[in-house]
């Protein structure tokens, strides 16, 4: 009997991740199959993900209602939790490692304008090697753990021509350009425990979420440098050639980077409300130049989000403030 949950009946067996059922697996769409080439859902079943949950729970005493995803350079915005409870990567069982520099990979569990949150400092991208799959587990076991927001960030290349460096994209939509090559976080037999086999993506981005932020940012006076627009995730490390730079405009993209998206999409299946933003960290030229500084960089990118780390924070707080006075 396989002891995953991923099989029908008795008979099925796992070979490394595969899982193989002799009877016919109706746990997804790999009935009959032997070998299962990548089931990524299979990286983390639900009991793990829930022995994950329970380690932070227990561990912090807590059970956070808002998750937020630190991108590059903004790990200051777990900074400001307080009465921080602090889990390194290394520490929680069965966790990746972060490996990018402005990752410090550790988990923050504490207090925000009074709402409890969990934050993690460092996440895990597709081009560190790991699959979609895991680097959104983190997302699922936020929800395990009770978080009903997830506030996902991250810096990204401004294509659109309106944007300046150091300015903030609220997400409304994105294009999964990793999804149009096939991958995704959902791939593999299904455990309808985290939501369904076939999500909807529309509206992904909640509309409130979004208009209450437009309103702090005008209280904070950068109406001017907050934009609404669409992201799109790449695999990365490389940054973009000009080419898929303007294929990527005219497609409608505003802003382009290397997260977020499979994030987003872990979570809307689990039945989170996602708000998500980027720090444009560059702006992507669409034009072919010999100018060695219009080539995006890392150390371009965590110098911007250094800068602007305070303006994120008090977007983020002033949010956070919001939602937990709406409703207590
Ligand atoms: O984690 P995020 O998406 O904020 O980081 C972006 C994408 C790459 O990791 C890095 C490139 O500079 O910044
Ligand atoms: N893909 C991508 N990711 C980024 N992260 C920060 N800037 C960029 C960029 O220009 N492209």
């Amino acid at each position: 009997m396989c002891s995953r949950d991923c099989c029908s009946g008795p008979g099925g067996s796992h070979r490394g991740n595969a899982c193989t059922d002799k009877k016919g697996a109706k746990s997804g769409s790999l009935a009959g199959e032997k070998i299962i080439p990548t089931p990524q859902s299979l990286l983390y079943p639900y009991e793990v993900i829930e022995e994950i949950a329970d380690f932070i729970t227990k561990g912090s005493g807590m059970r956070p209602r808002i998750g937020i995803i630190c991108g590059s350079g903004l790990g200051s915005l777990a900074d400001m939790i307080q009465d921080p409870k602090i889990f390194e990567y290394e520490k929680i069982p069965n966790f990746p490692v972060s490996t990018v520099e402005g990752h410090a990979g550790r988990l923050v569990v504490g207090t925000l304008e009074g709402a409890t949150v969990m934050a993690m400092q460092g996440r895990f991208h597709f081009y560190e090697g790991y699959p979609l799959a895991k680097c959104s587990m983190p997302v699922r076991v936020m929800k395990l753990c009770g978080v009903e927001y997830l506030f996902a960030t991250n810096a990204a290349g401004g294509i659109n021509p309106r944007f300046a460096v150091g300015d903030i994209m609220l997400m409304h939509d994105h294009v999964n350009m990793l999804g149009f090559a096939g991958n995704s976080p959902l791939q593999g037999p299904n455990d309808p425990r985290f939501g369904p086999r076939f999500p909807a993506l529309v509206n992904s981005y909640n509309k409130d979420l979004i208009n209450k932020a437009i309103e702090i940012g005008k209280a904070m006076g950068i109406e001017s440098n907050i934009h609404v627009g669409v992201y799109s995730c790449l695999g990365g490390p490389n940054y973009e050639t000009i080419a898929e730079l303007k294929a990527l405009r005219m497609m409608g993209v505003d802003a382009v980077g290397m997260s977020t998206v499979h994030e987003v999409i872990t979570a809307r299946h689990c039945d989170m409300k996602v708000f998500a933003f980027s720090l444009i960290t560059n702006k992507c030229a669409t034009e072919y130049s010999d100018k060695k500084d219009e080539e995006a960089n890392h150390e371009e990118v965590m110098a911007v989000a250094k800068n602007r780390q305070k303006a994120c924070c008090e977007l983020v707080s002033r949010l956070i403030r919001e939602i937990h006075m709406a409703s207590p």
